[in-house]
């Protein structure tokens, strides 16, 4: 088995069990997952790629509990998301995952140091002050805990949106074309912050990009096509994502 082997579907932090996703109905429907099965290794950082409607966003929305399957399973840390109540999913996204946004999705009233402890604020948890005091320093926030996101450059926003996702040590942060709104270098550092997050913190990441860059710094990439798993990449680089992402597009 190499190191970044998929896990056993019971074994990995999150997981699709033959998922399907049906949008509309009738002649309008749109099978946007057709039978996903797929694990996240727990500790791994793993990207999710493929054209634009291959059924990356709804596969990640499924997974965190953001929307429904049709049918199929969604496991959480090995526990059944599917069929629970809209209470327990708002309660299992709360307190067990994290999220980081493309548009970062801070609020814009709330200091930073607001924004990073409100999901744990919320849930009536303290922060863990040790690990909030490294992340503000990894992230190179320290003089900027007191400013609102408009006070912000957008590299700085997702740098509070990154310690806001990994404060609580969720079971898996999703990050949704986490540099999509980002220069190349405030996306490199966001990248590998996301990375050194699942080096040295044992984070569980899991991303959507479109971007072989970006891709590059995950363990494994998992490439949708037509909402079905196309093909896995071991220890990506630029190139072998864009071959691999050339060959999904030209059909033999
Ligand atoms: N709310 C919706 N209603 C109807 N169809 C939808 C809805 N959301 C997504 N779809 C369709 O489902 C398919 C998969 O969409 P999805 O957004 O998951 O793709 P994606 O790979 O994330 O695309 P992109 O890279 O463009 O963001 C597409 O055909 C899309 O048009």
């Amino acid at each position: 088995m190499t190191p970044h082997a998929p896990p056993p579907i019971g074994q990995a932090a999150v997981a699709a069990v033959d998922l399907v996703k049906v949008y509309g109905s009738g002649d309008t429907a749109v099978r946007a997952l057709d039978g996903v099965s797929v694990g996240f290794g727990r500790a791994e950082f793993t990207a999710i790629m493929g054209s634009s409607g291959s059924g990356k966003s709804t596969l990640m929305h499924c997974l965190a509990g953001l929307d429904t399957a049709t049918s199929g399973r969604v496991l959480l840390g090995g526990t059944e998301l599917t069929g629970q109540s809209d209470r327990t999913l708002t309660r299992a996204r709360r307190d067990r995952i994290g999220f980081v946004f493309q548009a970062f999705n801070l609020l814009p009233q709330l200091t930073a140091a607001q924004n990073i402890t409100l999901p744990l604020d919320l849930a009536g948890r303290e922060p863990d002050r040790d690990l909030l005091a490294h992340l503000v320093d990894v992230l190179g926030l320290g003089q900027r805990l007191g400013h609102r996101p408009s006070e912000l450059s957008g590299g700085q926003q997702q740098r509070v949106a990154l310690a806001r996702a990994l404060v609580s040590r969720p079971e898996v942060v999703f990050a949704d074309e986490p540099t999509g709104n980002l220069d190349s270098r405030s996306g490199a550092e966001v990248l590998a912050i996301l990375r050194d997050s699942v080096r040295d913190l044992g984070q569980t990441v899991v991303m959507v990009t479109h971007d072989p860059i970006a891709a590059a710094y995950a363990d494994r990439v998992v490439l949708l096509a037509d909402g079905r798993v196309a093909g896995e990449i071991d220890a990506p680089n630029q190139g072998s994502v864009t071959d691999a992402l050339r060959e999904l597009a030209v059909p033999a």
